[in-house]
Formats: C-alpha cells, structure tokens, sequence
C-alpha cells in the first residue's frame, strides 16, 4: 500500500498540503482532481518521494520512498521537460534500469505495449510528437515494473487516442496501484476506482466519487 499519513508538505514559502491522508492499494486507481494551484502536483511529488514531507510520513509496502526506489515510478504532465533532449528514446525508456542496474526491459515488446512503433526507438525527443514522447515516458514508468504508479495530469494536452492507450494500461494492470492526477473529469469517472479533490491542500472525496 502506498500511503501518506497526516502528511504536511511544501516548499520555503511554506506548507501547500496540510496533513493530508491518503491510501492507495494495488490496483485501484485513485483520482484526484481540484483547482489549479490547490497542491495536487505538491502531493504527488511527495507520494514520489520527491518533496520531502514536514509533518507526517510517506510510505511505500511500510517502507520510506527513498528505500522503495524502483516501487514507485511517476509520469509528468510535460514528456519535453521530462526527457533529456539529447538521449534517444530507447536511452530514455531504459536509463532507469540502467541506474538501478535492473534488468533491462524487452525494448520491442514495451514500445509496442504502449503503442510506439519500433523506428522511434532511434529518434530523439524533438523527432517525436508530445503524444508519441508521452507514450515513452509511460513506457519508462513501465520497464521499472513499478508497484505504483503516479500520473500527473500525464493526458494534458494530448490526443484521445494517447489518452485511451494510457489508461486503457493502468486499467488492465491490476497489480497496479495508481494515482492518477487529472482535471478530465469524464476519465476520471471512467478510469477511477475512488476520486478525491483537492481543494487549498486538503483532500476531501469527489461528490462524484464511485465510493
Ligand atoms: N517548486 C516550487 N517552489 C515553490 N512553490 C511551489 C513550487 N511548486 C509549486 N509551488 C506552489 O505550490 C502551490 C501548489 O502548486 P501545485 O503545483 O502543487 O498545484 P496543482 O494543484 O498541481 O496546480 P495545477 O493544477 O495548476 O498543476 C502553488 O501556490 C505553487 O505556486
């Protein structure tokens, strides 16, 4: 279980999120949605084991983030932010497990999964659409064989063909926890197991919550 407990969390002007709590099992898929600056960002980058907690802890299976490297793995809302221009996509998609000298993914078989076609494994960012790079970032998320996942609004701006692919993955993963970040509201509702909002950095359940 993933899990932030009475969490407090921000950054030198202060606390954004104010001892939120928040559980996230294997294979549920937790939305969170609210306004824009209400600390959605801030608690993923938190659950990640990004921005570390001022009150309250993160847990990863009962362990910190920092020790559960590998078990948590996080899509950006921006793929041209998150990905070294410089690097080709294979590069890209498998430098995690190279850094934590993993066994490499089978490069094919994930492109594929994630709906890449092969030739664009040799190109470099600029070469590929936001869409397509968005599907390689999914596919570096993957290759880590997480326990969790954390998407930050990762279909911002991109097609509904990328969309569907990626929450069609999530959805099908069921040994998969996830928190999945979004202002989409109709793939919320459809992708969700649980939606939470986020309002002036506390969590509150969605009036459209399916539980
Ligand atoms: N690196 C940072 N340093 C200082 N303040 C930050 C930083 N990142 C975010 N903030 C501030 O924290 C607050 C919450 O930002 P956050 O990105 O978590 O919100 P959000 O709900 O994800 O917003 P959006 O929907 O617009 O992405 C904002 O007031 C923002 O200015």
């Amino acid at each position: 279980m993933l899990v932030a407990d009475s969490v407090t969390a921000g950054y030198r002007a202060g606390a954004v999120i104010r001892e939120v709590d928040l559980q996230v099992a294997p294979g549920e898929i937790v939305g969170i949605t609210g306004d824009s600056g209400s600390g959605k960002t801030t608690l993923a980058r938190t659950m990640a084991g990004l921005v570390a907690p001022s009150g309250g802890t993160v847990t990863v299976d009962g362990r910190s983030p920092r020790r559960a490297r590998g078990t948590i793995a996080m899509v950006f809302q921006s793929p041209r932010a998150a990905t070294n221009p410089h690097f080709t996509i294979a590069r890209i998609i498998t430098e995690p497990t190279t850094i934590s000298r993993t066994p490499p993914p089978d490069l094919t078989e994930l492109a594929a999964t994630v709906g890449l076609t092969p030739d664009l494994l040799t190109r470099r960012p600029h070469a590929l659409s936001d869409g397509q790079l968005q599907r390689a970032c999914l596919a570096r998320a993957l290759a880590q064989s997480p326990r969790y996942l954390i998407l930050d609004e990762p279909t911002a701006m991109l097609d509904a063909a990328t969309t569907a692919t990626i929450i069609r993955l999530v959805m099908h993963r069921t040994d998969l926890g996830t928190l999945l970040i979004s202002h989409d509201q109709p793939l919320l509702t459809a992708a969700c197991t649980r939606i939470l909002t986020m309002h002036e950095g506390t969590l509150k359940t969605h009036p459209e919550s399916p539980h």
